[in-house]
Order: structure tokens, then sequence, then C-alpha cells
């Protein structure tokens, strides 16, 4: 069976002088989390100290990319500059269109932004049809909890920063 996730790291990144933002939005808070936890932990295990991960939230997924551009600008602005911003949202189909037209447009909003802000705008934004799939992709136990890609996407930063930053 093929293993989901990043898989290996093709190696270790020495994250100690990175500056990382995460902008997390507030609905499924349970997920969101479990998913924060896992990037900072992952991040911190690469060698990112706790004072270089900044932590912001805005209401909803949708708020996301308009959230992270003026969080970069800001954390620039006040001379303390990111190197890579992770923007986590856990969107669950309900029984409208909202999820698909949500999920749509703030993916492609936040592929656009890593152009505008020149910074590497991790995808963090979980699609599930399911709560129990938002579960197991975050590695709550309730569930038959698979990985928690929040480590995955703090691994992504950290690659993404040393690899091809300034
Ligand atoms: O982050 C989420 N926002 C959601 N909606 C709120 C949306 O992101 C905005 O915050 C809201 O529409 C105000 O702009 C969700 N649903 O509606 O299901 C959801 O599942 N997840």
């Amino acid at each position: 069976m093929a293993v989901k996730g990043l898989g290996k790291i093709d190696q270790q990144y020495d994250g100690s002088n990175l500056r990382i933002g995460i902008i997390h939005a507030r609905w499924n808070s349970v997920i969101i989390d479990a998913l924060v936890k896992g990037a900072i932990k992952r991040m911190q295990s690469l060698g990112v100290k706790e004072e270089n991960i900044i932590v912001e939230t805005v209401p909803g997924s949708y708020e996301l990319p308009w959230g992270t551009k003026r969080f970069v600008d800001r954390q620039k602005k006040e001379g303390k500059p990111l190197d890579a911003v992770i923007p986590i949202g856990v969107l669950i189909k309900g029984s409208t269109m909202h999820f698909e037209y949500i999920s749509e447009s703030t993916t492609h909003a936040l592929m656009n932004l890593q152009e505008k802000v020149n910074l590497p705008v991790i995808f963090g934004l979980l699609t599930c049809l399911t709560e129990e799939q938002a579960f197991a992709r975050a590695g709550i136990d309730e569930a038959k909890s698979m990985h928690n890609h929040g480590e995955d996407w703090g691994a992504c930063a950290v690659e993404m920063s040393v690899k091809f930053g300034p």
C-alpha cells in the first residue's frame, strides 16, 4: 500500500536561523489545534527556535489569503521578516456548496500569494468530506489516525526556506 504523506525527508534541514509564521483559522478548533501543534513540534525538531515561530489567527479559512498577506507584510514592516508562512484551515463538507467554493477560491488565492509575498506559502488547508477524515489527518486518536499533516507542513516550511531562501 502506498505510504501517503511527506515520507522520508531527504535530509535534515537546519532551521535554527529561520523565522516562520503560522496563521490558522478558528473553525474546527480541535483539529486545528492538533495540526498547529504538529507543525510547531516538527519545526522545533529541525532547530527553529520557539521565539521564531509566530502564530496568528483568522476567523475562518476564507480569511486565510488576506490575513496571510497582511501578516507577512506586518512582520516585514516591524523589521522581523518571515522566511515562510503556513496558513492552516480545516474545511469539512456540509450540505451546501459552501465547502466547494471556499476550498477552490482559498486554494487558488494561497497558491498565487507566493508570488506576491515572495515567500514559501505552505498549503495547510485540509479539505475533508467527513470529520473522520479531518481527525485522521490531524493524527487525533479518535479516528484511524493516519499521520499529523501539520508535521509535514512544518518540515516543508523549513526545507523550502533553507533551499530557496534569499
Ligand atoms: O474554516 C472554515 N470556515 C468555514 N466557513 C467560514 C468561512 O471560512 C468564513 O470565515 C466566513 O464565510 C466569513 O467570511 C467552514 N464552513 O463553512 O464549513 C469550514 O468548514 N471551515
